[in-house]
């Protein structure tokens, strides 16, 4: 169902929502950090989705641990890597993966600014050893308030260069957009992307929010979207793509079911919306996953499926000419 004469995008991923458990195992070894387990398969149910969760706070504590480990910049580095080597193995021709250095930094004290050079530099080597194209997404965990977000835009300005765009995500409901507003100025007056998490844990409210008020350019998951026949329409004509997550909105109880699920609702709306994973160590997915059963499940014919494929390369933070390269390069193999 993934149309190998397309390229392949996922630009919703998580950079800390992905860290392998085996990796964690490694990194609470080396800083000396108790997890609840030492051995891999025990340590799983602490690191990733087993069933789903009653709602988005609880599925984000699944992300603690992982950054709990990040125990000097090298560590951050190493992660990044593996991301990219973890996307190239998914068949991923292209992402954009998200990451909040705040959020990394935090157990350890680590430099913010620092998390960032390194995130930067682990993906550049990434992308020359497995040749997967990558670009970086800032985020701003919300769920830390509006200090914590000043010092993550800090960090990801001081490294402007090496980062495409700005997200806000974690605790929606407790953290609304309107607290993050100078934030977002000033990441546009630096010619920064957005993208925003809104309509998933709250409502339309929220997603016209993102879209008024922060500039948003794309919204992360944007499920509520479907209550607000106005707000489709608004989404419709001005090509505000929604990244959807599908199996990631049935593990934080957003949604009830796949088939419940309102991403076919979007594409026959003529909404620009693509297939993303979110935190797929977390989930325990992968985008052909997503693909192959998901997005089956979900109502969507094989050409809504391709539709969607299209639409994450229509997305992504990239010039018509580097879209232009990934199309050549998918139409050569
Ligand atoms: O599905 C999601 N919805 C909202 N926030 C998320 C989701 N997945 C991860 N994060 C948040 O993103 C940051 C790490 O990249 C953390 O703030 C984490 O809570
Ligand atoms: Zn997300």
């Amino acid at each position: 169902m993934i149309d190998s004469r397309l390229p392949l995008t996922d630009i919703h991923r998580h950079l800390d929502g992905n860290i392998r458990a085996q990796t964690i195992l490694e990194l609470g070894r080396q800083f000396n950090y108790p997890l609840p387990a030492d051995a891999l398969e025990a340590l799983r149910p602490h690191v990733q989705v087993m069933k789903n969760e009653p709602d988005l706070v609880s599925f984000l504590q699944k992300l603690d641990l992982g950054v709990a480990v990040l125990g000097s910049l090298e560590a951050c580095r190493r992660i990044a890597y593996e991301n990219v080597e973890d996307a190239a193995n998914a068949g991923i021709d292209y992402a954009e993966l998200r990451f909040s250095p705040g959020y990394m930094a935090m157990n350890h004290n680590l430099p913010v600014a620092g998390v960032v050079e390194a995130v930067i530099d682990g993906v550049r080597a990434g992308i020359r050893d497995f040749g997967t194209e990558v670009r970086l997404i800032g985020i701003m965990s919300r769920t830390f308030g509006e200090e914590a977000c000043l010092r993550e835009l800090d960090g990801l300005l001081a490294h402007r260069d090496g980062i495409t765009a700005l997200d806000l995500a974690g605790d929606e409901l407790g953290f609304p957009g309107s607290l993050f507003l100078s934030h977002f100025t000033r990441a546009r007056d630096a010619g920064m992307r957005i993208t925003v998490h809104a309509g998933e844990a709250a409502g339309p409210e929220s997603i016209w929010q993102a879209i008024r008020e922060l500039g948003a350019e794309r919204i992360g998951h944007g499920v509520k979207a479907v209550e607000d026949r106005a707000l489709m329409d608004f989404l419709a004509e001005h090509k505000i793509g929604i990244e959807s997550c599908l199996t990631s909105n049935i593990q934080t109880s957003t949604v009830a079911s796949l088939a419940a699920h309102p991403l076919a609702t979007f594409l026959r709306h003529g909404v620009l919306a693509s297939i993303n994973t979110d935190d797929p160590a977390v989930q325990g997915i992968e985008l052909p996953h997503e693909y192959q059963v998901a997005a089956p499940q979900a109502g969507l014919t094989a050409a809504e499926i391709r539709q969607a494929q299209e639409n994450g390369l229509t997305m992504a933070f990239i010039s018509d000419a580097e879209k232009q390269a990934l199309r050549d390069k998918a139409l050569a193999r």
